[in-house]
């Protein structure tokens, strides 16, 4: 609680999730936490009041009422009932709304752990109409906070789902392992076009490598190499050991030679050694690079597009769904749908504004969440020896989205479009094209640039799907949000 706020108690609520209302001289009335409420709760279910399009234009816009009202479908508008319509804006909100056209209310739920004292608040939109106590909006003009799309870059807008609450997941019913033909599918695949290598011109690049005569040392070695932060991502496309007969060869570094081994072990001295730049894209280079070092193997998928079945399609909308339902108070938002050693989805805002940092996109977050867990989390030798291989680790210790499935309400830009690639993520889907900033077949597809040592498919949620009714209303702003 901001310690140079006068609060003085409120009408008393009865309110189970520890809210109570608090006055303030800047804001008036607002919903405050009496206890700490952990993240994810749902703090308050607000019945709502609709006024018809008509209602409202001619008596309900001229009153008090316009302060306090949600947009919801029809053009109607909704006054929320209970606390709801308390709680006050904020540019970092804490509480996320979803409207429920089903039930005819407002659920309102914690995005982050609250602490006592902490006020709720949501967001309101960009188009304010009076002058937030929040320090970055005070040089307002003419009472508008200024819209971070101003710039053709950035800018943040939410996404109008009053009308989904009521859309009931198409792939509940039936055989769950029926393959669903690939015109029925709720998503168009963005085709990358095919790429041949030519197995003549084949690029090396010199790298530092070490004979290890004695194989008990690799573990060892491994965790020298993490220590000594030689583990960058320019070697990713190649395996870290070699098995040639006897000789075990493990590969180091590029460019300065790799620091002092640890003293218990007697190595030889390490040597340059030319290994391929880039992963091999078809299985003659394999053949050919894999001769110079073990190599991975990255072809471009072409038509093997992978079987969709009618129970991933179920997971896949009712991961997009989350995904949107949590963009509505807080716009662009990302989830990386849960595994079983995890425990629940990690799911990312924009927080560029929040946070007043440029970089604090909804995938970058998202992906972020996901290292944190790792990081946390303990790994085994078998982990590191796979991780050292870019195989695939059971707490993703090299590879953050190996396998994994990303979903995005907005194309990713460039730069998140990079971290997808570098954390290895299998495919993303997205609601929003994002022409003028998209990394990932919008203004640029990373997945195709030569040279890059992975590829992602790319999957857009098309219009026509009951799905879809989410992307049919274009944001205001949306070829210029980067994501
Ligand atoms: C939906 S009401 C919120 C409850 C209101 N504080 C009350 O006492 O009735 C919206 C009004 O709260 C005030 N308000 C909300 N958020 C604010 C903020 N960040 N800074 C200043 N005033 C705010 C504005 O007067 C706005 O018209």
């Amino acid at each position: 609680m901001d310690s140079n706020v006068e609060l003085t108690p409120g009408p008393e609520h009865f309110n189970s999730t520890g809210c109570i209302i608090l006055n303030s001289k800047d804001k008036g009335r607002g919903v405050y936490a009496s206890r700490p409420i952990p993240k994810s709760t749902i703090v308050e279910i607000s019945p709502v009041l609709l006024f018809s399009k008509e209602e409202y234009e001619s008596h309900g816009r001229y009153t008090v009422l316009d302060h306090y009202t949600f947009v919801w479908s029809e053009a109607r508008m909704a006054l929320a009932l209970g606390l709801g319509s308390l709680f006050n804006h904020s540019e970092a909100p804490n509480v996320n709304y979803i409207l429920d056209k089903a039930t005819e209310s407002i659920r309102y739920q914690t995005v982050r752990d609250i602490e006592q004292g902490e006020e709720l608040c949501i967001f309101y939109g960009h188009n304010l109409w009076f002058a937030p106590t929040d320090a970055d909006c005070k040089n307002m003009e003419n009472n508008r906070v200024p819209s971070p799309v101003d710039d053709g870059w950035g800018g943040l807008s939410g996404l109008d789902n009053s009308d989904a609450s009521d859309i009931v997941n198409p792939y509940l019913e039936g055989d769950q392992d029926e393959i669903i033909g690939e015109d029925e599918l709720p998503f168009i695949r963005y085709k990358l076009p095919p790429e041949e290598e030519d197995p003549d011109s084949i690029k090396t690049v010199e790298a530092w490598v070490v004979e290890v005569p004695d194989q008990r040392n690799i573990t060892t070695l491994l965790k020298w190499l993490k220590q000594s932060g030689l583990e960058g991502p320019e070697l990713g496309h190649l395996k870290r050991i070699r098995k040639q007969g006897p000789t075990t060869t493990l590969l180091l570094c590029t460019g300065t030679p790799p620091p002092p081994f640890p003293e218990n072990l007697d190595l030889p001295a390490p040597y340059l050694l030319p290994v391929p730049s880039s992963p091999a894209l078809t299985l003659p280079s394999l053949q050919l690079k894999s001769h110079l070092w073990p190599t991975m193997y990255a072809p471009r998928r072409k038509d093997e597009a992978e079987p969709w079945t009618r129970g991933k399609l179920k997971w896949a909308w009712d991961c997009m769904k989350t995904a949107v339902d949590h963009a509505i108070s807080l716009p662009i938002a990302a989830l990386i749908p849960t595994d079983p050693s995890e425990g629940t989805a990690f799911i990312g805002h924009d927080t560029r504004t929040s946070t007043k940092h440029p970089l604090r996109h909804a995938a970058i977050n998202t992906i972020r969440q996901l290292a944190d867990h790792h990081a946390s989390t303990k790994i085994d030798i078998q982990d590191m020896i796979n991780a050292a291989n870019g195989e695939e680790v059971r707490n993703g210790t090299n590879y953050l989205l190996t396998n994994r499935t990303f979903f995005i309400t907005h194309e990713p830009c460039i730069m998140c479009s990079m971290a997808l690639l570098h954390s290895r993520v299998k495919e993303i889907i997205y609601l929003y094209p994002m022409p003028k900033t998209g990394g990932s077949g919008g203004c640029a597809c990373l997945p195709q640039l030569k040279g890059v040592n992975h590829r992602y498919t790319i999957l857009q949620w098309k219009v026509d799907t009951p799905f879809g009714r989410f992307s049919e209303t274009p944001l205001e702003i949306e070829a210029s949000v980067d994501v």
